[in-house]
């Protein structure tokens, strides 16, 4: 089996831990994130592009050829004269990991800014994936835009997946953030969001509060990430559990939940069977938090 994957949103250098210390360059980014983990566990005969907006400077460039190596498509990402990518730093405390940004005048934030070369790009596409993170870092005219084209997509019967990774400090108000994020989950045919996150922020009680939100809004596929205690799935009304695998160290969370998603939907593209793709996914996430850095080289992950 064959098709088009497209990952929609923002890739920024990334600084993480390297010892002593020093700090070690790197490139990630939610949405890219997932393109790669499903780039590296996808069959050849899938293609995996980018949807982005670089710079023109000398990281822009550095990037694409990072992109092009891990054997993810460039053909669709803008390049903005005078702009350059945004960066972030991991910070960590017993392994779980969180972030400092300085992305607020990065050239991703345009990637929307050009409607007919993003319909274009959806178009040519069977599996569309981006996130709240995607809806977030966008111009309110630019984040409409993009969910029209989403809701357009799903109408047409592609298969549109959303992931919320809630990131309030990325908002203008929690109001924006909660209605936004709802209409990325209507306008998907699978929602992947993180419990810890929805409880926090959508004040869910239980993981069936989650499922049951997210279901009413449309979507009629959720898979929710629990970190150590496992994932639940329910598709098309069918429930299921996968427990988590087990870790002996947990050097940094950051793409824990990235590399479940592409993981789980290289598997689920393939075969179809979500509980075993599931299974998969577990199994790659273990491996990523027990290296440092969002992305972990293949041959680290047991593939
Ligand atoms: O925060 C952002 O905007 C980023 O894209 C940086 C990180 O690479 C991902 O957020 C990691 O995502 P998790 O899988 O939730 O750990």
């Amino acid at each position: 089996m064959n098709g088009r994957f497209l990952s929609i949103g923002e890739c920024m250098v990334e600084l993480s831990q390297a010892g002593g210390g020093l700090l070690r360059k790197g490139f990630a980014g939610d949405t890219l994130n997932t393109a790669w983990y499903a780039r590296a566990c996808m069959q050849p005969a899938w293609s995996v592009d980018y949807f982005t907006a670089l710079g023109d400077d000398a990281m822009s460039d550095e990037m694409i050829a990072f992109f092009e190596e891990a054997g993810i498509g460039t053909k669709l990402i803008r390049r903005i004269k005078g702009k350059a990518p945004g960066l972030y730093m991991i910070n960590l405390r017993n392994g779980e990991r969180s972030f400092s940004y300085w992305r607020d005048n990065s050239a991703a934030r345009q990637l929307a800014a050009d409607p007919d070369l993003l319909r274009e790009a959806i178009e040519g596409s069977d599996v569309i994936y981006f996130s709240g993170i995607t809806l977030a870092i966008l111009p309110r005219e630019d984040a409409d835009t993009l969910l029209a084209e989403t809701r357009r997509a799903k109408a047409a019967g592609k298969f549109v997946v959303f992931d919320p990774n809630i990131r309030p400090r990325l908002w203008a108000s929690y109001d924006v953030m909660h209605t936004t994020i709802s209409e990325g989950a209507r306008s998907s045919s699978l929602v992947m969001p993180s419990f810890d996150d929805e409880a926090l922020h959508f004040g869910d009680d239980s993981i069936d509060a989650t499922i049951h939100r997210y279901r009413a809004l449309g979507a009629p596929n959720v898979l929710i990430k629990n970190g150590a205690d496992g994932a639940t799935l329910n598709f098309a009304g069918q429930q299921n559990f996968v427990p988590a695998e087990n870790v002996d160290e947990v050097v940094d969370t950051t793409s824990a939940g990235d590399s479940f998603n592409g993981a789980f939907l290289a598997k689920y593209l393939e075969t179809k069977d979500a509980v075993a793709s599931a299974c998969f996914a577990v199994k790659v996430a273990a491996r990523v938090v027990s290296e440092h850095g969002a992305l972990v080289a293949r041959d680290k992950l047991g593939l």
